[in-house]
């Protein structure tokens, strides 16, 4: 490996350089250490077939892959180098000399652990040389709302939520950190990644609603492991039921978990028996009952969400479903607002009738100061509390 400094500026129009990131899926191509996929060719393949999907860039392990996914590929590469070194806890490119191999190996950011645990070198120092050294960008992976502000101030070009969840720290949170990804968000302006977890194509979207500057994907995509196994589980796991009651023909079994072939079982015999015998009408038809939504929000500038309604509309009825509005906010009318214009909305729709439910710890004088009658009440629901159903003429 040379020690040759590679380029020596540091590029000054960052933004530029991170535009074709921006709201896009990076995926991250690594397999297990053992695994038959551990090899440089075929993590290029993937890589290729990630890009060819639109995916903008690729999050590469090992020098010797990232030369390998550099061959086959123009698109954007964050290299890391998981590297465990004595002593320390931090593994993701721990040192420079493992940035200066990803550098002239072809990657175009770094990522590093950003962590607050010991490191080999001081950070400042390390995304200093980055920069200075090798001409290239700064991903730091943090797990804390702390390490992200340290990493910031040490000169890190983009945060990512990496490690969130996966340090002493952060152990028994769960990812994807959409809660520190927006508690970063209200204190800094520089790009953040949501990456650790983000399972499913609608959590992706989730993230970029929420600020994310981009998204990394790696095992929900490449994980050919983790999907064989979860199959491989869920073939094997038989749901215990807890008691059992026989009689001579049938017997009744009872789950304190959900049991989702049977529950769907029965939902979907429900489902068929409602329309089949009010087929007249067409209520209980599948796009009836699903009704149609009315969601409206409040959002700042950046897109942020301050309040917001959830409703639909079902049949003749308006259906509010969730009301909130941000503490800083309250008191401004915009709960109002937001139940003017859901109601509007029904109305234009042909609605003639309003339902919703709240508890008596919730906004029950709100609701009937909008001309909405309480006609059911449930005390002791739970304890201590009231639950109240109330209905408006549209
Ligand atoms: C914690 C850590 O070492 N994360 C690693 C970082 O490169 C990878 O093992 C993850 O696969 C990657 O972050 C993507 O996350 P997910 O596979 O959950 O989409």
């Amino acid at each position: 490996m040379s020690s040759q400094v590679v380029i020596q500026f540091m590029p000054r129009d960052i933004a530029q350089l991170l535009k074709p990131l921006e709201s896009g899926l990076i995926v991250s191509c690594q397999a297990p250490a053992d695994s038959p996929l551990n090899h440089p060719t075929i993590i290029a393949a993937i890589a290729e077939s990630v890009v060819a999907q639109n995916a903008v860039a690729v999050r590469i392990d090992t020098p010797e892959r990232v030369t390998a996914v550099r061959q086959r590929i123009s698109a954007p590469i964050l290299g890391l180098w998981k590297q465990k070194i004595p002593g320390y806890e931090v593994y993701i490119t721990p040192r420079f000399e493992q940035a200066q191999a990803l550098a002239e190996a072809g990657a175009d950011f770094i990522a590093i652990d950003a962590t607050l645990r010991d490191r080999p070198e001081p950070i400042e120092i390390l995304i200093q040389r980055i920069h200075q050294e090798l001409g290239k960008l700064v991903v730091a992976d943090i797990d804390s709302l702390e390490s992200a502000i340290a990493a910031i101030q040490a000169g890190a070009d983009m945060i990512a939520t990496t490690m969130y969840g996966f340090t002493p720290a952060t152990e028994g949170c769960s990812p994807p950190a959409f809660d520190l990804l927006a508690e970063i968000l209200e204190k800094s302006n520089v790009p953040v990644i949501c990456e650790g977890k983000v399972n499913s194509p609608e959590l992706a979207r989730q993230a970029i609603d929420l600020g994310a500057y981009a998204v990394v994907v790696g095992t929900a995509i490449t994980g050919i492991e983790a999907h064989v196994q979860a199959f491989d589980a869920a073939l094997r796991k038989k749901i215990p039921a807890l008691l059992i009651e026989r009689n001579d023909t049938y017997h009744f079994a009872l789950f304190t978990q959900e049991h989702p072939s049977y529950r769907n079982y029965v939902r979907s015999k429900l489902r068929q028996y409602n329309p089949e015998t009010t087929s007249a009408n067409g209520y209980f038809d599948q796009s009836a009952l699903r009704g149609l939504p009315i969601e409206i929000f409040l959002l700042d500038d950046r897109d942020k969400v301050k309040a917001g309604l959830v409703s639909l509309t079902r049949w003749n009825w308006l259906l509010i479903e969730a009301l909130w509005v941000e503490e800083s906010i309250r008191r401004q009318g915009f709960a109002s607002q937001l139940m003017h214009l859901a109601e509007q909305e029904a109305r234009r729709r042909g609605c003639t009738e309003a339902l919703l439910d709240t508890f008596s710890f919730q906004a029950k004088e709100f609701y009937e100061k909008l001309g909405y009658e309480m006609f059911a009440q449930v005390d002791d629901y739970p304890s201590g509390y009231s639950f109240f159903q109330l209905k408006k003429e549209l």
